[in-house]
């Protein structure tokens, strides 16, 4: 099921600061592929990410339109209906998508009974997550354990679209590695699959992605597979390519 941006703007007006965040993004994440975002820090790479799953924050105002499957997508209502098992996002601090006060694997196990789509076991593994590790609280965790028990939440659904923010930003190379080989898989397997990274080194080692966007200042700079955009002569897209000797 095809995610999509169309001249999506998003502003934030809080009571101390306003910004357009997002200008006129336009956005595609294709079904049984990985659509990768990159972009310098704080150019809107996550709010893209929140705009496509429905959780933009409550000062964000947005004009454009969020379509899933096809269809704009509007309030709150239709979101609910959309999350977890049709639209899963994978934040990028793995413990907000975990309550507190409940274990890691009691709230694995839940989802597996309200959803009844992916075993915790599989989900697990498919994230890297070991499960002995379930009887701790999320903030007994560290980065990397909770990152990847949160890919395994985002997982158990078996949304049609996944949204990953730096979902190995946390890890060594040989899990990170993993994990990419199981988004891969997820994405093969008919998902819309959009991951943010930084990850440059792995995304040219491994060939993973099928689909670069590049963002800069809240827009897209430029689309188009890796080697296209390695290719490119702009500054601003070598600084991402050249320190891999891409
Ligand atoms: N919850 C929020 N409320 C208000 N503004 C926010 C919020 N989250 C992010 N922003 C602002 O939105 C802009 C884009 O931030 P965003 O998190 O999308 O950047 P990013 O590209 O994901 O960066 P990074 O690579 O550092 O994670 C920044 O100027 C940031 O200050």
């Amino acid at each position: 099921m095809p995610a999509e941006l169309r001249e999506l703007t998003v502003h934030i007006d809080t009571s101390r600061w306003n910004e357009t965040v997002l200008h006129a993004v336009d956005l595609v994440v294709p079904d049984g592929k990985i659509t990768a975002l990159l972009g310098e820090s704080g150019c809107g790479k996550s709010m893209a990410a929140a705009a496509l799953t429905g959780s933009l924050p409550d000062s964000a105002r947005s004009t454009g339109e969020v379509r899933i499957g096809g269809e704009p997508v509007r309030g709150q209502r239709q979101w609910r209906r959309l999350r977890g098992g049709t639209v899963g996002l994978l934040p990028q601090a793995g413990v907000t998508a975990f309550h507190a006060e409940d274990t890691v694997g009691a709230q694995l196990r839940a989802l597996e009974t309200r959803y009844r789509r992916w075993s915790v076991d599989r989900a697990c593994e498919a994230a890297r997550y070991p499960t002995e590790l379930g009887d701790l609280y999320p903030n007994q965790h560290s980065g990397g354990q909770i990152q990847r028990a949160a890919l395994a939440a985002a997982l158990l659904p078996e949304p049609r679209v996944l949204v990953a923010d730096e979902p190995t930003a946390s890890l060594d190379t040989e899990n990170a590695y993993g994990v990419w080989v199981t988004l891969r898989r997820y994405a093969d397997a008919g998902a819309a699959v959009l991951v943010i990274t930084h990850d440059v080194p792995m995304l040219a080692a491994a060939k993973i992605a099928d689909h670069v966007v590049l963002m800069r200042s809240g827009k897209v700079f430029a689309t188009g597979d890796l080697a296209t955009l390695a290719a490119l002569e702009d500054s601003y897209v070598r600084g991402f390519f050249q320190p891999s000797g891409y």
